[in-house]
Parts: structure tokens; sequence; C-alpha cells
């Protein structure tokens, strides 16, 4: 394992008497992309703005290539930082604004022009180097966002949701060129989010993050396939929880969960049974809610399930609602947690 290029030991944070964070430790590698998710107030921001300086831990360090940097200030930190909100200012254009972070770095007026150049054209903004950021859309000055993050040759790059104000394409177009410039750039990036589809599309390890504290760090796959607890579980993408029952056929004795995509159906067979409750048509395919009958009522009770099937495999079965349907839970896709884990609905 490389060491560490970025290192986070220990980082406490209370604000009075509240715990905004809790002994967090992370080492992040050179060139890695790092995603800090959660849901709201869990600590994300806390902690992008102690990397930053902007906010001091009450107890812990932050290395970058070895050397402290937990008591410099912001300014003495090689970071770039993109927020929600663009933060461009408005009176510059956006060569200016690109332009203004560069001027007191010694600098000739031409060096400085071939960098704000160069960075506009890294995220294909060359040509409208002379708006306004009002004369920009969204996505635009998100852009111009970046470039004036980049123009600095950072060290490291710190995205604060940079996503969250835009439009759902939008969102999806500046997600991949986000990547492409952190790969082209080959700059170590810590992104706060809280949305999981965003963590899992664009990082390299995602840090889980509930109530102050890591519950889980690893890459996408690890997260999503291999959860080590049930609010992970259930935070990454969606999840059926089933609660305790007497060991059947190849259902586990303890309590156990599995993603709606993995539970298999078909129209008969010698499996469980269910009833199609609802049916809800997602574009490729359909989310089924279904009622557990005979055997399967017998060790589920009421739960209902939850059962992802492609619209081509729902029309070959000719699903509908209240038809019955077989039910099956491969062995390799049933996640079990340890009784103190669980959670129960
Ligand atoms: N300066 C402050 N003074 C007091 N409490 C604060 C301060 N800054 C943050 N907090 C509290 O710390 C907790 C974590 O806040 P933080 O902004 O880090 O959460 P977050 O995970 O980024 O949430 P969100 O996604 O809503 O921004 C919250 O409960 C917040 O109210």
């Amino acid at each position: 394992m490389p060491e560490a290029y970025l290192s986070i030991q220990g980082v406490n944070k209370t604000f009075d008497s509240f715990t905004a964070l809790r002994e967090i430790n992370i080492d992040i590698k050179k060139n890695e992309f790092i995603c800090l998710l959660g849901p709201s107030g869990c600590g994300k921001t806390t902690l992008l703005r102690i990397i930053a300086g902007l906010e001091k831990p009450t107890r812990g360090r932050i290395t970058v290539g070895g050397k402290d940097i937990t008591d410099l200030p912001p300014s003495k930190r090689n970071f770039g930082m993109v927020f929600q909100s663009y933060a461009l200012f408005p009176n510059l254009t956006a060569a200016q604004n690109l332009a203004y972070g560069l001027q007191g770095r010694k600098l000739t007026k031409k060096e400085i022009s071939d960098k704000v150049n160069e960075a506009l054209s890294l995220v294909d903004l060359l040509h409208l180097k002379e708006r306004y950021p009002a004369q920009l859309s969204g996505g635009q000055q998100q852009r111009v966002a970046l470039a004036r993050a980049v123009v600095l040759s950072p060290d490291f790059l710190l995205l604060d949701e940079p996503l969250s104000a835009l439009d759902a394409k939008v969102r999806t177009k500046l997600r991949e060129e986000i990547c492409s410039l952190q790969e082209k750039l080959g700059i170590t990036t810590i992104m706060v989010t809280h949305d999981q589809e965003e963590a899992l599309t664009m990082a390299d390890r995602i840090v889980v993050m509930n109530n102050a504290e890591i519950m889980q760090v690893g890459s996408p796959q690890q997260v999503y396939d291999q959860p080590e607890s049930p609010f992970v579980a259930d935070f990454i993408g969606s999840i059926n929880f089933l609660a305790y029952g007497p060991r059947k056929g190849n259902l586990p004795l303890t309590n156990f969960a599995v993603r709606p995509e993995h539970i298999r159906i078909s129209s008969s067979g010698s499996g469980y049974q269910a009833v199609v409750k609802h049916m809800e048509f997602r574009g490729p395919f359909y989310r089924l809610i279904l009622q557990p009958i005979r055997e399967l009522k017998d060790l589920l009770g009421n739960q209902l399930l939850s059962v992802d099937v492609s619209a081509q495999h729902a029309h070959k079965l000719n699903l509908m609602k209240f038809a019955e349907v077989s039910v099956e839970f491969p062995q390799d896709r049933v996640i079990t947690f340890t009784p103190d884990d669980v959670v129960t609905a």
C-alpha cells in the first residue's frame, strides 16, 4: 500500500458541547478521488472545512505528504475549492475570475493569460471567457468555478456538493467532466455529497458517514455489495431488510438483507410464493412490491418485498397486479449482519 498523501488522523470536532466529528481517520492516496457521503448534518462539510483550514479540529491532525498542516491557515495550504453556489465574482468575466487568484503569484501578464486560457480550455469554455457569470448557465458557471480551482495548480481539490444546484441532465454531464478533469490533472480530490449515485459513479473510494462518524470506507463496489452495517446498506441503494425467522430452504438463520435487483422471480417454481401488490414502471425496469404468501409469509410475516425486474423479463412473465410469482433469494446475494447491527422496520 503506497504511503498516504493526505492523512486525516484522529480528528474530532465539537461546537460547544455538540459533537460534529468523532475520531475521523482517513488515509488518501495521491491522485485518489474520495467522496464523503452521508445524510444531512453528519459532518461532511465540517470535515472538508477542516481539511481546507477554514475550521480547526478540536483534536487530531491533518498531514499532506507527511507534513503536518493542522495549524496552517487556508492561504498556506495549496488547495482549490468549489462550492455548490459557484461563488464567482459577478462583476468579473470568466477569464477575470480565474486571473484574480493568480495575481499575487509573481507572474507576467502573458503567463497569467496563458494559464487562464489553458484552464478554461480544460473545461471547454475558452470561447465564453469574456462572459460575466450572469451570462452563463448554471453548468457553465460551475465549470468556470472548477477552472478557477485548478488554475492555481493546487495539491488537492475540495468539492462541496458541486453538482447539487444543477438540473439532472447537466449534473450527469458535469459528473463525467469532473472525473475526466481529475484524471487528466491527476489531482487528489475530496468531494462532499449526499447523493449516493454521484458517489458510486465518481469515487475511487467512498467514505460513508453518519452521526459524526465514519461508518465504512471502501470502493463503490465494496460499499454497495458488502455493506458492513444496515445503515450503509440502506443509505447506498435500496434494500429489503428481512427480520428473523426459522431456517427454511436457502434462507439464513440470522437477519438478512437483499437488494431488490438480486431477488429472482419466475412465474412458476418450487420456491417461495408471493403476490404482486404493486408495480411501478421505472423505464428500464419495474419495481415490484410483493406480498409474501404461504411459507414465505410464515417466515417473513407481513413484510413486503421490493423486487426489480427488467422490463423485458416482466413482459416475458406477463407480470401484472395480483399475479402470483415464485421468489428466490440467491445465497451469494444475501447480506447478513451481526445481530447488534440489525434494525428491524
Ligand atoms: N459553526 C457551527 N456551530 C455550531 N454547529 C455547527 C457549526 N457548523 C456545523 N455545525 C453542526 O455540525 C453538524 C454537522 O454539520 P455539517 O455542515 O458538517 O454537516 P453536513 O454533513 O455537511 O450536512 P449538509 O449536507 O446538510 O451540509 C450539524 O449538526 C451542524 O448543525
